[in-house]
């Protein structure tokens, strides 16, 4: 089967300049193409006023590192974590773990950052955060898509980052005309934790909450391209043709995922060894 096309590009999408309805953030919108798109605020919140929060971020935040379950084996979440949300939503559940929901007069400062954002986004109302802190950059976020029953259909998630820049990595989820039955039962067997049958090279890669299962489509199937290289070194290798579209998130920048980014796409923030410093990275969500 094949998951990818067979040539060996990556395909980068283009970035389009546009000036926000104030004229006073750039931004650049990226259209994914089929209804999705991410916009790019590379300088929304000034340095000074960034490294203020982050300072405050970093010593307030109860930051945490949950034990979570993948495929019946639990790990630690390689980056620290923390949850805020509107009293009486819909608890966020993920990878087995269900994060205290903090609330947004714990932390008055979130307040002024869900308002920087709002402002950015004239018409967006978020009401959840999940914020991320990678301590270095063996510290990383796999490849995964937001896609939660609790943000609807086509959610918006609005990413704010302080301290190091880090590359933020978009990528096509395989096809799914010709995959959607394998990843249906796929689904089923992931949700299940039945994945005995998986092959060992398959489940020592599953060490993130969010593991996708298009992922473990690519590593079980593989392509037909006649290789008998296990299919996990091919996809390491990136030996498949693949659309991608990275990021390099500064300090202080907004990015957004817009329409079907979460149904049609996967996200991830991978190690980069030569990134020293901490970066703290919030999420905003809207829960229905
Ligand atoms: O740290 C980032 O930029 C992304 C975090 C992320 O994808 C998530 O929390 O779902
Ligand atoms: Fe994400």
């Amino acid at each position: 089967m094949n998951i990818y096309p067979s040539s060996m590009n990556v395909l980068k999408l283009k970035a389009v300049p546009n000036e926000n309805p104030k004229g006073n953030v750039k931004r650049e919108t990226v259209d994914l193409g089929n209804g999705s798109s991410v916009v790019y605020i590379q300088r929304l919140i000034p340095s000074d006023q960034s490294w203020k929060w982050f300072q405050y971020l970093d010593k307030h935040i109860p930051w945490t590192r949950p034990t979570i379950r993948v495929c019946g084996n639990s790990f630690l979440q390689p980056r620290e974590t923390c949850y805020v949300a509107t009293p009486g939503l819909t608890e966020l559940t993920y990878s087995g773990y269900q994060p205290h929901a903090y609330s947004w007069d714990d932390y008055p400062p979130l307040k002024d950052m869900l308002e920087a954002v709002h402002n950015a986004l004239p018409g967006s109302s978020f009401n959840s955060l999940l914020l991320n802190r990678y301590n270095s950059g063996n510290e990383y976020v796999g490849w995964h898509s937001d896609d939660e029953k609790l943000y609807g259909p086509t959610p918006e998630i609005a990413s704010l980052t302080f301290g190091c820049e880090r590359d933020f990595v978009l990528k096509k989820k395989p096809c799914k005309k010709s995959c959607g039955m394998i990843l249906l039962l796929l689904e089923l067997y992931y949700t299940c934790s039945i994945c005995v049958f998986f092959p060992v090279h398959v489940t020592t890669l599953v060490v993130d909450p969010y593991v996708s299962v298009h992922e473990l489509v690519i590593i079980c199937f593989g392509s037909s391209d006649g290789s008998d290289e296990p299919a996990s070194k091919r996809l390491k290798k990136g030996s498949h043709d693949v659309v991608q579209h990275t990021f390099r998130l500064k300090h202080g920048s907004l990015l957004v995922m817009r329409g079907y980014t979460q149904r049609d796409w996967i996200h991830s923030v991978p190690k980069r060894a030569k990134a020293e410093g901490k970066r703290i990275n919030l999420t905003f969500r809207r829960v229905f």
